[in-house]
């Protein structure tokens, strides 16, 4: 057992088929209870194994297991141990919503006293209410973002949680990752870490990194058939073959129990014909054929859902998800019983209620025949009702990008894998990598539901079979690598290691740095690169007056290096050098002459956790408009929020150059800056700036999503994403300007944040800062003539009711302190219930295929016309000229 500070990890080597018994756990009867109630009577091997090398001992442990193999479990062991001993566990993820998933799972430690929170809101929040939780989850930037706003209670985390900490490897996540769990063990050494990962290759080495013990195994509860399909035959090995539950005697034995309170009956294990366990299996699946061709992956799903189980298909891009979802209907729809079409047209019409974009139809369209699809493009409703409904059995396929390959836990008995290759930029359509593969293949056959998992890739002619069985099933998953030696990357951290006292000098923010993976992995080479790094970090951040090196002269005083004065921007300069931070983070001290400090715009900047790079580019555009001397306009404004690097931006197609260069054409006045064409990579980058801020100008124009849908061919999600983003940029520009002392930008800033956070004109501001009120509300109220919070308080009720809803409209009244009249109140209840009433059928009697221009059936009979093959029209693009945007 490695023990904390002990530089070499231990395997934890112990007899493979050992099931501990959980009343033997170095838990409390309590926790014991909780869990032999819920089915859990003893912990997996690979469980066992980490509990042996210290997982209950406040020792660190990374624990390297196969999919689906129980690491939840042991997090919640281990937190729940730190939290009787009187510590605070900290939960981190990598997306919103695994956040959400375990919250709602951890919440059910209620039972036990234990509080759950969540904190994935404003990254520029302390969220200090939270520190009265138990157990926080929270994504690895709201970590990031929390210690740079110096928020208390991370001092009084005992343990740490890292899920999923192979996305190390992720370019977009991993240096993050890398950078929040340096600076908690820096915060306290005596903090445990639990890392959990699915299996890599050098798992021993992130080990080494965080002193752990190191637990690997190949153990899989339920059995786990990898193969490849070709030609009606689908042929598979099992990788590592599970132990049979049935031949331990520690088998759980409420395990059953459990399952059927689920709802689900376990089938015999290995009663499916065609098995053979010890070999993997071979299998003839019934040929489905659209048109006269037959489908293999339809075929596979098809027989998947004939034999009672549930499947998930992967698509390399959003198009070919919703494409296959779409042909696959038909077929899923024509083995469905009466009772399971009657739930779907149910589960179709919640959807059709949340949105009435054209994608909200086409998924309700899918969701009634069985079928779903997945992409980050669906809003966060439409991907949980498809999550939830397929959890439940109601949704038979979802076919995804692999968004849905990251950790959630879901019923697939079979597991496609229909594009083995995805585009890249660089290099074309590229192999994904193994680790992915796994990732993908081990959501098939979960423990609880379901007796045993298919993964299958699909061979296009026959000397695939081979290659894609080297290729991915029997090959190794690739190392992980450290993504933080980029300056685009490590610049950020540098600023906010500062700006926390991580480190005051040169010198001490390289030994920072050498606590980092990266660094751990690139050993001495990494110094030579990590301080080059840093040293143009700093020159940046010097240059754009956000952090000061200070030398001590030989008297003691100091004298400042910064490059440039802050008189450059006026007499109410803002940038003086921050007081002393609160040294209550780790402070190595000084141990050179020349102190880094953190400028007061620096300190900022951190805080608002923004790129340092998008703080200069926001704030030399507002410099750059004053010193034009007039006010930019909301376009211009918008332009400028979608140049600052932190946001993402709409990809340039052939067909936009055209209405976006006649846009430019059209209104060079308001740009703050345009790019000279003869630098053709800067113009191009340009024009997606210029694309992004038309779309964002549609949507606080009011433009239904479904318009700006068809018109950029983005999603709902997308939608809430960029707008999102944006509005963030437009609150660090607001308060970047607020230093300043810019006043009237303060103010347009500000507006436009409102804005883009509900997307709505300036017309509906003063009633949208009323609680309760988005835009859709703010609308009709503002047409019914309440259109600021003064005319709302001399409204009736039951007006207001009647346009927006009792419920809410009770809402709003607390809000801008009115009491409705009771009378008034009881009869719009009562409306209200018989008017629910009448709706209660729900279904509609029709919804539009819109993709297919032609009218969809929703009743159960005439849905097998049900046709997929045509693709999405290119949508009609209007004109976009000045006087439509201003
Ligand atoms: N010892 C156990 N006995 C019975 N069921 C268990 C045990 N441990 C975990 N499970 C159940 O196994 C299922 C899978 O667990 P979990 O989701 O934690 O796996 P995982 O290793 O995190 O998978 P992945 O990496 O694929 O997300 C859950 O339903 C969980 O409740």
């Amino acid at each position: 057992m490695a023990e904390k500070g002990k530089k070499k990890t231990t395997d934890v080597e112990i007899e493979p088929e050992f099931f501990c018994p959980v009343n033997e756990l170095a838990v409390s009867e309590k926790i014991k209870d909780f869990y032999i109630r819920s089915g859990i009577t003893s912990l997996y091997p690979p469980q066992s194994k980490a509990v042996f090398a210290g997982l209950l001992d406040n020792k660190n442990v990374m624990i390297s297991i196969p999919t689906a193999s129980g690491k939840t479990l042991l997090a919640e062991l281990a937190m729940l141990k730190s939290i009787e001993s009187g510590g605070k566990a900290l939960y981190i993820v990598p997306l919103r919503a695994l956040a959400s998933e375990k919250f709602r799972r951890f919440s059910g430690f209620s039972e036990l006293d234990v509080k759950t929170g969540i904190s994935t809101g404003d990254l520029d929040a302390a969220d200090e209410y939270l520190g009265a939780n138990d157990i926080i989850v929270a994504t690895s930037e709201k970590v990031d973002s929390l210690i740079r706003n110096e928020t208390r209670w991370l001092q009084h985390i005992s343990v740490v949680i890292l899920d999923e900490v192979h996305l190390i490897n992720s370019p977009d996540r991993g240096p993050t990752l890398e950078i929040i769990i340096t600076k908690l063990r820096r915060m306290n050494p005596d903090m445990q870490m639990i890392a959990l990962s699915a299996t890599i290759q050098n798992s021993e080495e992130v080990a080494e990194w965080l002193n752990a013990s190191h637990v690997v195994s190949g153990w899989r509860p339920t059995k786990l058939y990898e193969g490849v399909y070709y030609d009606g035959v689908y042929k598979a090995k099992v990788q590592k073959p599970a132990f049979d539950l049935k031949k331990i005697a520690k088998k759980p034995k409420t395990v059953k129990k459990s399952e059927k309170e689920a709802g689900k009956e376990k089938p015999e294990e290995n009663t499916h014909s065609g098995f053979d366990s010890e070999n993997g299996l071979e299998k003839e699946i019934k040929q489905i054929y659209i048109g006269k061709v037959p489908e293999a992956a339809v075929s596979l799903v098809a027989d998947t859902i004939s034999g009672g189980g549930q499947c998930l298909v992967f698509e390399s891009s959003r198009k070919n998800a919703v494409g296959f979802a779409k042909k696959a209907a038909s077929v899923i729809f024509s083995l469905l019983n009466p009772a399971e079409k009657e739930t779907l047209s149910k589960i179709a019409t919640e959807i059709l209620e949340g949105s009435d974009t054209d994608v909200a139809v086409v998924l309700a369209n899918c969701v009634l025949h069985g079928a779903a699809f997945h992409h980050a493009g669906l809003s966060a409703e439409q991907r949980e009702i498809v999550e939830t409904s397929f959890l439940a059995g109601k949704i038979k396929m979802i076919s995804s990008t692999p968004t849905l390959a990251a950790g959630l836990n879901l019923p697939a008995r079979r597991v496609i894998i229909r594009s083995w290759r995805r585009y890249d930029s660089d290099s074309g359509m590229q192999p994904i990598p193994v680790m992915e593969y796994k990732q993908m293949a081990g959501r098939a056959g979960r423990p609880h539901l379901d007796p045993y998992g298919e993964s299958v890739l699909i061979a296009a002619k026959e000397d695939d079979v081979e290659m894609l069985t080297e290729k991915f099933i029997e090959a190794p998953p690739e190392n992980i690598e450290s993504k933080l030696g980029a300056e685009n990357m490590i610049r950020t951290h540098v600023l906010s290691t500062i700006a926390n006292g991580f480190a005051n000098t040169r010198e001490e923010l390289l030994e920072f740095f050498k606590g980092t993976f990266f660094a751990h992995q690139r050993g001495l080479m990494s110094t030579i690169a990590l301080s080059t790094i840093i040293d143009k970090c700093l020159d940046f951040l010097i240059e754009n007056e956000m952090s000061q090196e200070k030398r001590k002269n030989i008297n003691g005083s100091e004298s400042s290096s910064s490059s440039s004065s802050s008189s450059d921007l006026g007499p109410q300069s803002p940038f003086q050098t921050a007081d002393k931070l609160s040294k209550s983070y780790t402070n190595l001290g000084g141990r050179s002459d020349a102190v880094l400090a953190p400028t007061t715009l620096g300190t900022l900047v951190s805080k608002l956790y923004i790129d340092p790079l998008s703080a200069t580019t926001l704030l030399d555009g507002i410099l750059k408009s004053k010193s034009c001397g007039k006010e930019p306009s909301v376009i211009g404004l918008l332009h400028l929020v979608c140049k600052a690097p932190d946001m993402k931006l709409l990809y340039m197609k052939s067909s936009d150059y055209e209405w976006v260069q006649e846009f430019i054409a059209d209104n060079t006045e308001h740009f703050i800056s345009v790019p000279k064409t003869t630098n053709p990579a800067e113009y191009e980058w340009f024009m997606g700036e210029v694309k992004t801020a038309v779309l964002l100008y549609r949507w606080i124009s009011e433009v239904s999503e479904n318009d700006i849908s068809k018109e950029f061919d983005v999603g709902e999600g997308d939608i809430r994403n960029f707008s999102e983003t944006a509005s963030w940029m437009a609150n660090a520009a607001s308060r970047l300007c607020q230093l300043c002392g810019f006043k009237e930008e303060v103010v347009s800033l500000s507006d436009l944040e409102l804005r883009l956070q509900y997307g709505a004109s300036v017309d509906l501001l003063s009633l949208l800062k009323i609680r309760g009120i988005g835009r859709i509300r703010a609308r009709k109220l503002y047409n019914a003539g309440f259109k600021s919070k003064d005319r709302l308080q001399k409204s009736d009720y039951v007006t207001v009711a009647g346009l927006v809803g009792p419920k809410v409209a009770e809402q709003i009244y607390k809000e801008i302190g009115m009491t409705p009249d009771p009378e008034a109140l009881k009869s719009q209840k009562s409306r209200k219930g018989r008017s629910k009433s009448l709706q209660s059928e729900g279904l509609p009697a029709k919804i539009m295929d819109t993709d297919l221009g032609r009218t969809v059936p929703a009743s159960a009979s005439e849905s097998e016309k049900f046709k997929t093959e045509t693709e999405a029209k290119e949508p009609k693009r209007t004109q976009r000229r000045f006087d439509e945007f201003f």
